[in-house]
């Protein structure tokens, strides 16, 4: 008999039928109200759970008593009971690298619509407002030569810098748990303490992960220690930041602007005071959104999955520290 697992995400086809010759698939399409219990009871007899961004909560894994492995199509691990997990010796596959550099891509978007004020100034020339030359009233800022911090240099941190500095000949600076030699060596970075970074910075970035350690680690006090005409950029987690404060910062002008991927609740409300403020460029979380990478995340949680059930951890395991420990 073939090893029974759930799906909550709908998948490409080919991706799905390669899932269905390993296993028994119940396929679900997100999980909510409509389809709890039923996701419940299928969860009770499986050994694999595999999909992408529904919280997946401590009442669930405790119902999962054969699960073995959990392979989230993502890199971001936020959203699941690491303690359930790593207590029980249940495996968490993510997808870390296949999505690196279009995530950076998305950030320097973010970097260079809010500095060249492209959203605000489309919809001046959309909403008829286009009456004459621009002047200083509309201009925006230089990227180019400027100083970008990074909080967060880990993969997708180092890609964003790269774009920085080799094509757009910025200075790196950087706060982070660890030095990165590579980044030091090849890109002149800094590593130096959070607040100089705030403090020096003109685009200050945000790539760090949404840890029990990091939430609201950018709040107030932070956003007073930026330039006032500093430009914030959000591709970690909403919750990440205390997004009351960003809002007052950039009400009161104390920042120029930000640019933002991720919100403390998603989808954002069309409610929130962030979609009435010009100086904020807002992305419905498309990080990694191109055909290109969702294919090649979704190819790699296959694997995942696969080889974990199988009992190779490979290179993708977000717990094997704690899963050693565990024995
Ligand atoms: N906006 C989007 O669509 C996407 C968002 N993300 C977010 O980006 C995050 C980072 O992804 P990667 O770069 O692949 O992860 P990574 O693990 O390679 O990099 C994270 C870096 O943060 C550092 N770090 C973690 N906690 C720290 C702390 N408390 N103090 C100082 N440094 C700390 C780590 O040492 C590491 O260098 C993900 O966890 C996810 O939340 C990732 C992909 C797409
Ligand atoms: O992978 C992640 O963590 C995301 O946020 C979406 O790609």
């Amino acid at each position: 008999m073939k090893p029974k697992i759930v799906l909550y995400k709908a998948l490409p086809e080919a991706e799905l039928a390669r899932l269905r010759e390993r296993f028994e698939v119940s396929a679900f399409d997100g999980i909510g109200p409509h389809n709890r219990a039923e996701v419940m009871a299928a969860l009770a007899e499986a050994e694999g759970l595999i999909g992408a961004s529904v919280p997946i909560t401590a009442e669930m894994l405790a119902q999962a008593s054969r699960l073995r492995a959990v392979s989230t199509i993502s890199v971001g691990i936020d959203q699941f009971d690491l303690n359930s997990l790593n207590r029980r010796g249940i495996a968490l596959m993510h997808t870390p690298s296949v999505l690196t550099e279009t995530t950076a891509d998305t950030l320097f978007a973010l970097v260079i619509a809010t500095a060249r004020r492209v959203v605000e100034l489309s919809n001046l020339v959309r909403d008829g407002r286009w009456l004459g030359s621009i002047g200083p009233e509309h201009y925006g800022v230089d990227v180019h030569g400027k100083t970008m911090g990074i909080i967060g240099m880990g993969r997708i941190g180092y890609a964003l810098a790269r774009r920085a500095h080799l094509g757009f000949d910025m200075k790196i600076r950087y706060y982070n748990r660890s030095p990165h030699p590579q980044a030091e060596a090849l890109l002149g970075a800094t590593r130096m303490p959070l607040d100089a970074l705030l403090a020096e910075a003109d685009f200050v970035c945000l790539v760090l992960p949404l840890t029990p350690g990091t939430e609201r680690f950018i709040g107030r006090e932070q956003f007073a220690l930026m330039k006032p005409d500093a430009i914030f950029i959000n591709g970690s987690r909403g919750r990440v930041i205390d997004e009351q404060a960003l809002i007052l910062a950039l009400q009161e002008r104390r920042i120029r602007a930000a640019g933002l991927d991720v919100f403390e609740v998603e989808p954002l409300p069309g409610s929130s005071p962030l979609c009435r403020l010009d100086n904020a460029v807002l992305l419905p979380h498309i990080g990694s959104a191109t055909h290109e990478t969702r294919l090649a995340m979704v190819r790699c949680a296959v694997d995942n999955l696969i080889a974990a059930l199988d009992g190779d951890l490979g290179q993708n395991c977000a717990n094997v520290s704690a899963l050693a420990r565990t024995g």
